[in-house]
């Protein structure tokens, strides 16, 4: 896949002589920084960068502190535009001059904290919706406000996400999407999100990460500088600390001519008797991620004396999870899972689950596991009264140093 990185601003909220993405932050450009964090990943083949016309010399000095793994994967600059949605119009065809690809990743320069996982979650997140952008929750209330300063309306906190970049979209919309939007006169969109929406294209938010924040101020420029600078010198505050959480879960059979399991329909002989759906495997995984949280359970959240969760489908509850993560500045590493029962055999559907859990999760499929077990006839699952599953999630949750 490739990545286009926008580098063509100007940073005047940030000031100074220099734009702020040839500035340094712990000894190196901010561009160098965001290029070697996106040259790192494997998935990423083609770095396609746009700069300003006059800004050729700022940008060939950033390849100095370039490793030359990095540098190989770097197609030749290409000019942007007075906007940021012009100058990816610009990568995008750059881009599409040599061999388009068939995902494209689009990044601003002035976000050097990008890194692996957040790359990972764009990807698989774009991969199973065409278009993807990461977003964390908003700590402030938001108010939508009229020209003459009155609030017109404070949108539910909950429903808000603050959008970053690495978005990740199928290549091919995309490209049109910014074709179209320009041929109609819109030069004004802030994020590729918003101009494929305007297309009439169906985005999906992955998890963002907090610590991934757009050098916009001056004061944004030090703390990169704080946080770049080696642990030796400046101790950072906050530091991810790794926790594992357990979930089990059981539902009796009944009468019914199919499961759920790991948010997929499958056929079997009985159905299971359950307030929900009776997806064990998804209600096992929710409590495994509230138990890293260390925040309840499932019964805590979505308790089953509540009409609303009645056939409800678990997928919601494990999303739910999912966002309570992101909102702590989380991030989900590892989901594994056993699934305990005599019948249905879930082989035949084991990739299906995994993708439709890495999809809810927001992690790539590389990080789902699902295993099954008999249990050699014995006790209640063995008795085929009913199925159960187990499950651990691996999170990375940050706590401040003590
Ligand atoms: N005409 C533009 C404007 C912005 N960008 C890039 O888009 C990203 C996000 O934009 P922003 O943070 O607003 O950067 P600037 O436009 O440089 O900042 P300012 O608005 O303060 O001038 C940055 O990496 C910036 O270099 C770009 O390539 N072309
Ligand atoms: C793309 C972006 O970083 C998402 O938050 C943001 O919209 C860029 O806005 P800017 O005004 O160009 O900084």
């Amino acid at each position: 896949m490739a990545a286009v990185v926008v580098a063509a601003g100007r940073g005047i909220r940030v000031g100074g002589d220099t734009p702020k993405q040839y500035r340094r932050v712990g000894g190196q450009a901010v561009l160098t920084r965001t290029l070697a964090a996106l040259a790192a990943h494997p998935g990423i083949t083609r770095i396609q960068v746009v700069i300003a016309p006059d800004a050729a010399a700022f940008y060939d000095e950033c390849l100095d502190d370039l490793p030359p793994a990095a540098q190989a994967k770097l197609a030749r600059p290409t000019e942007g535009g007075a906007t940021r949605q012009a100058s990816v119009r610009a990568g995008l065809a750059a881009l599409a001059r040599e061999a388009a690809p068939d995902l494209v990743l689009v990044h601003d320069a002035a976000r050097p904290f990008v890194d692996a996982g957040l790359i990972d979650r764009a990807i698989a997140t774009a991969q199973s919706h065409g278009a993807a952008v990461p977003g964390v929750p908003v700590s402030d209330t938001i108010k939508v406000v009229e020209p003459d300063g009155r609030v017109r309306e404070t949108p539910k906190r909950e429903d808000l996400r603050a959008v970053q970049t690495p978005q990740a979209f199928r290549f091919a919309l995309l490209h049109e999407a910014h074709g179209r939007a320009a041929a109609e006169g819109h030069d004004g969109f802030t994020d590729d999100g918003a101009l494929a929406e305007w297309a009439g294209l169906p985005v999906a938010v992955f998890p963002g990460d907090l610590r991934n924040r757009k050098i916009t101020q001056a004061a944004d420029l030090v703390e990169a500088d704080r946080a770049f600078t080696s642990p030796s010198e400046s101790e950072p505050a906050m530091t991810l600390l790794t926790r594992l959480g357990t979930g089990f879960d059981v539902h009796a059979f009944t009468e019914g001519d199919h499961v759920w399991l790991g948010g997929v329909r499958i056929p079997a002989d009985r159905g299971v008797l359950a307030h929900s759906d009776g997806d064990v495997v998804l209600h096992a995984l929710t409590d495994a991620i509230l138990g890293a949280l260390a925040d309840g359970d499932i019964g805590v959240h979505f308790p089953p004396s509540d009409p609303r969760w009645r056939g409800a489908s678990s997928d919601q509850f494990l999303a739910d999870a999912v966002r309570r993560v992101a909102e702590r500045g989380g991030v989900i590493d590892h989901l594994d899972i056993t699934v305990l029962a005599e019948a249905p055999r879930i082989g035949a559907h084991r990739e299906a689950i995994r993708t439709r859990i890495a999809e809810i999760a927001g992690v790539p499929l590389s990080a789902v596991s699902i295993k099954a077990t008999t249990t050699e006839k014995l006790g209640f699952v063995g008795r085929a009264e009913g199925l159960a599953a187990q499950a651990a999630a691996t999170i990375r949750l940050p706590e401040a140093r003590a």
